[in-house]
């Protein structure tokens, strides 16, 4: 990369060849002069009507750098959250949202973000469109994996307009998942919300030597919270005989929704709203994320603890499958931190029980179970411009859950757990 006053002198001596310019030209005089043209402009009255989180984005100051630094842009409005120091260029511009799509390019469609609200920009993270391994956890993805009884090679076309349910789709249990529509069954929906929302019908299962609580004090270990054995769906992939459009397969084609990034009114920060009508049951998003192993999202939390805001997006764990098939490797405990590189996902704001959308465990290119992909699957019928939310599955009692995941809730459901009831029941351990 050249400094900053190795291209001026570049750009310089090439527009002095043409021999239209005074020899005094300076670029860097231009270009100052075109920022404060710009800010002029941008607080001009007559200009009032343009979002404000636009004008922070575009609004640029080049600042001169030392040698060893290359050229940088950086964010002048004091307000956001746009670096103000060169020293460490690359990473800062990548913190810079592009207003008209926070995914830069990453997912099949755009997800513009607005802040009507103040001058904040969103935070700084790594749009990732698919999880990643972090470093220790064990996930792995090899087609000799993927036997005869986790495919469904004999099949073509669309394996929903079969008869009898194919490998994959028989794997689920349940039967057929999808409709052709591409959304989620009402009754396999309805369970995975009675079951994820009524501790009633809640299937339970606790470890002897529960991992999470192990990560938390070794030498005092507290007894398992439980951990809910949820319903999962299992998508066809490259190993099966099936078309690419089958229609058991669906989160794997990523975002297909109109969605935006927005500063909500109510004091949750950033949050995410729907664009569009979505149907009952149609998939949203996942929730992508590091995936870490519980012992490393522990010292990471440790590591964090001091510096980390409270708006960080919580890590979630992959635990449907804990106890169910046996014993497993440290490795293999994992879940997802959204902090450092995550999706759209990570704007998603809590509500306590009443939420618009579930996530769902959904097996794709793996038959590990300690391994799947969280889906999120409207609960309801969401209008256009509503905000989407989740239950975080937060007990808003227990001082040992995750502490970055503690905040006031001010979701509004009239079933709040971040209210004081004399009686409630305890959301499980996530
Ligand atoms: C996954 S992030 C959601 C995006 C976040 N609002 C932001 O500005 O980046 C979770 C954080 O959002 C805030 N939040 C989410 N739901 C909330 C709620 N119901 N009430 C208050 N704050 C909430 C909390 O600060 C929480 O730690």
């Amino acid at each position: 990369m050249p400094t900053l006053d190795e291209l001026l002198k570049s750009v310089e001596e090439k527009s002095l060849r043409h021999k239209l310019l005074d020899p005094n030209f300076s670029l860097i005089q231009l270009m100052k002069d075109m920022c404060q043209c710009f800010v002029e402009l941008a607080t001009d009255s007559s200009h009032e009507s343009q979002e404000r989180g636009v004008i922070s984005e575009t609004h640029y100051e080049l600042k001169n750098s030392d040698a060893s630094t290359a050229l940088c842009l950086v964010g002048t409005d004091g307000n956001n959250e746009a670096p103000s120091d060169v020293s460490t260029g690359r990473d800062e511009l990548r913190s810079l949202h592009d207003s008209n799509d926070i995914t830069k390019g990453e997912e099949v469609v755009e997800i513009p973000w607005v802040n009507e609200v103040n001058n904040e920009c969103p935070p700084s993270f790594h749009y990732i469109p698919g999880n990643l391994v972090f470093q220790n956890a064990y996930v792995k993805f090899t087609l000799s994996q993927i036997t005869e009884d986790h495919c469904c090679t004999s099949c073509i076309g669309n394996c929903l307009s079969s008869s009898s349910p194919c490998v994959c789709v028989a794997e689920t249990l349940y039967g057929f998942a999808y409709t052709a529509d591409g959304l989620l069954k009402d009754d396999f929906l309805q369970e995975c919300i009675s079951m994820t929302r009524d501790p009633q019908l809640q299937s339970i299962s606790s470890c002897m030597d529960c991992p999470l609580e192990r990560s938390r004090n070794e030498e005092m270990l507290e007894p398992c919270k439980g951990h809910l054995n949820r319903k999962f769906i299992k998508e066809c992939w490259r190993k099966c005989g099936c078309h690419k459009q089958c229609g058991n397969r669906v989160v794997q084609r990523g975002i297909r929704r109109k969605l935006q990034v927005f500063f909500t009114t109510d004091g949750k920060g950033w949050g995410l709203k729907t664009l569009e009508k979505l149907p009952k049951g149609a998939f949203v998003c996942e929730y992508i994320g590091e995936i870490l192993t519980i012992k490393e999202r522990h010292e990471r939390t440790m590591q964090n603890s001091s510096i980390t805001k409270t708006e960080n997006p919580p890590s979630v764990l992959l635990d449907a499958y804990w106890n169910l098939k046996g014993a497993l490797k440290d490795e293999e405990y994992l879940c997802l931190d959204a902090s450092f590189y995550s999706n759209v996902a990570r704007f998603i704001n809590h509500r306590c029980l009443d939420a618009n959308l579930i996530e769902i465990p959904v097996k794709i290119e793996t038959p590990d179970h300690h391994y799947y992909h969280l889906a999120f699957f409207t609960t309801r019928e969401v209008d256009a411009l509503e905000e989407l939310t989740w239950d975080y599955g937060i007990d808003f009692d227990d001082d040992n859950d995750q502490p970055n995941k503690k905040f006031q809730c001010k979701c509004g459901s009239k079933f709040c757990r971040n209210m004081k009831r004399p009686s409630r029941s305890r959301p499980l351990a996530r």
